[in-house]
C-alpha cells in the first residue's frame, strides 16, 4: 500500500519537530529516513505508526485517511532499536503474540498462526528457533525475530527505527544486506529510520533527508551523492572538501588564487567550493589550485593526502589510486589540485 504524507507538523515546546512534511511513499518502497539526532525521524516514523498525533496534517495509507486511527487500526508493523521482544515468551510465541492478540473475528485458528510463524522463521533464517527465549539469542538474531513478528500482522506499513543502531558495525552491515534481500522477497512497503548515511545509501530506494523537521532533499542514493541540493546534504553524505571564497560575475573565486570556478545560479557574495576527496585530482604546471601536503597517508591500493591550501582555514583531502611507480608525495611538498566535480553554494543558504 502507498503512503501520503500532507504537511504534517508535530511542536513541543520551543522546538518543531516536524515542520510541513509532505511525502508520497510508493507501494513497496524501502525508504530511508536519514539525518543528525534532533532532525525528527523519530518524530516522524511515530506520527505514521499512530503512536504519536501530529498537530497538523494528515497520514493517508493509500486513499484512507488515517490520522485519527490509533496504532493498531492502522495494523503497521514497527520495530525499535533496542529489542523489544517479549523476555517471558518462546521465539514462536513472540513472532505470534500480533496475530493472537487480534481480537476473536480476526485471529488466525491456531494451526493457521502455527504456519504463520514456521514460515516467517524460514523467512529471518532461523529455523528450528521457535522454542528457544530471547535470552538465547544473539543480538542480531533478537532484531531478526522482532522483525518477523513485524511481519507476521501483514502490515500496511514497516516502519524501523534504527533496527541495526544497538549491533556492532560487522553484524550492522551483514544484516543490512539481508535486509535488503529480505525486502526483495516481501516487496513491503518499508521506512527505515538511520543517521548512518552509508546504511542508506546501500539499502534505500529512496532517501529523505531530514533538516531540523524539515525535507531538506528526497531522491535516490545516486541522486543525493551525486547532486546534492545543498551544502547540508553534501557534508551529511559522504565527507566533503570545502573552499572558502565568493562569487563574482558568476564565477567562484578563491582569495589568493587565480583560478576560477563556475558557479551558475548561485547569487553574488560569500560562497563555499564543495567536493569530495577522490573528485579531487593532482594537476600539473599551472593548473588547478596551489598546495601544500601536510600528511600522506597510503592504504592499500588508495593514497590518501591531507594538504594544506593558502588563505583557507581548513586543510583539504585528496584521496587516488595508488598506481604502480607512483610515489607518495612528502609532507611539505608543494602539488596543484583540480577539482574534477564540485557544486558551489551559497554561504548565505
Ligand atoms: N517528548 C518530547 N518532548 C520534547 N521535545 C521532544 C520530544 N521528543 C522529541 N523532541 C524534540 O524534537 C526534535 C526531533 O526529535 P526526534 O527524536 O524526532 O529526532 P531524531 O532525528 O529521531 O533524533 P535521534 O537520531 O537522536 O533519535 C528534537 O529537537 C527533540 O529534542
Amino acid at each position: 500500500m502507498d503512503l501520503h504524507l500532507r504537511q504534517l507538523s508535530k511542536r513541543y515546546t520551543g522546538v518543531a519537530a516536524l515542520d510541513g512534511v509532505d511525502l508520497h511513499v510508493e507501494a513497496g518502497e524501502l525508504v530511508a529516513l536519514l539525518g543528525p539526532s534532533g532532525s525528527g525521524k523519530t518524530t516522524l516514523l511515530r506520527v505514521i505508526a499512530g503512536l504519536l498525533h501530529p498537530d497538523a496534517g494528515q497520514v493517508l495509507f493509500g486513499r484512507d485517511d488515517a490520522t485519527r486511527l490509533s496504532l493498531r487500526e492502522r495494523n503497521v508493523g514497527f520495530v525499535f532499536q533496542h529489542y523489544a521482544l517479549f523476555k517471558h515468551m518462546t521465539v514462536a510465541e513472540n513472532i505470534a503474540f500480533g496475530l493472537r492478540s487480534r481480537p476473536r473475528s480476526r485471529r488466525p485458528d491456531k494451526a493457521t498462526i502455527k504456519r504463520r510463524v514456521e514460515e516467517l522463521l524460514g523467512l529471518i533464517q532461523l529455523p528450528g528457533f521457535g522454542d528457544r527465549y530471547p535470552e538465547q539469542l544473539s543480538g542480531g538474531q533478537k532484531q531478526r525475530v522482532a522483525l518477523a513478528r513485524a511481519l507476521a500482522i501483514d502490515p500496511t506499513v514497516l516502519l524501523l527505527d534504527e533496527p541495526f543502531g544497538a549491533l556492532d558495525a560487522k553484524v550492522r552491515v551483514e544484516l543490512r544486506r539481508w535486509l535488503r534481500q529480505l525486502h526483495e522477497r516481501t516487496g513491503q512497503t518499508t521506512l527505515f529510520v538511520t543517521h548512518d548515511q552509508e546504511e542508506a545509501l546501500e539499502l534505500a530506494d529512496r532517501i529523505v533527508v531530514l533538516r531540523e523537521g524539515r525535507i531538506e532533499q528526497v531522491g535516490t542514493p545516486d541522486e543525493i551523492y551525486s547532486d546534492p541540493a545543498s551544502a547540508y546534504v553534501f557534508d551529511f553524505i559522504g565527507r566533503a572538501n570545502v573552499l572558502e571564497g565568493e562569487v563574482r560575475g558568476g564565477r567562484f573565486h578563491l582569495p589568493g588564487h587565480a583560478r576560477t570556478f563556475s558557479a551558475d545560479g548561485v547569487p553574488e557574495g560569500a560562497a563555499r567550493l564543495y567536493a569530495r576527496a577522490h573528485d579531487v585530482a593532482p594537476g600539473e604546471g599551472d593548473e588547478g589550485i596551489a598546495a601544500r601536503v601536510v600528511a600522506a597517508h597510503r592504504l592499500a591500493d588508495r593514497i590518501t593526502l591531507e594538504l594544506h591550501v593558502e588563505g583557507q582555514a581548513r586543510p583539504v583531502e585528496l584521496d587516488f589510486a595508488a598506481t604502480p611507480g607512483l610515489t607518495t608525495p612528502a609532507p611539505g611538498s608543494e602539488l596543484r589540485l583540480v577539482p574534477l566535480r564540485y557544486r558551489v553554494y551559497s554561504s548565505a543558504g
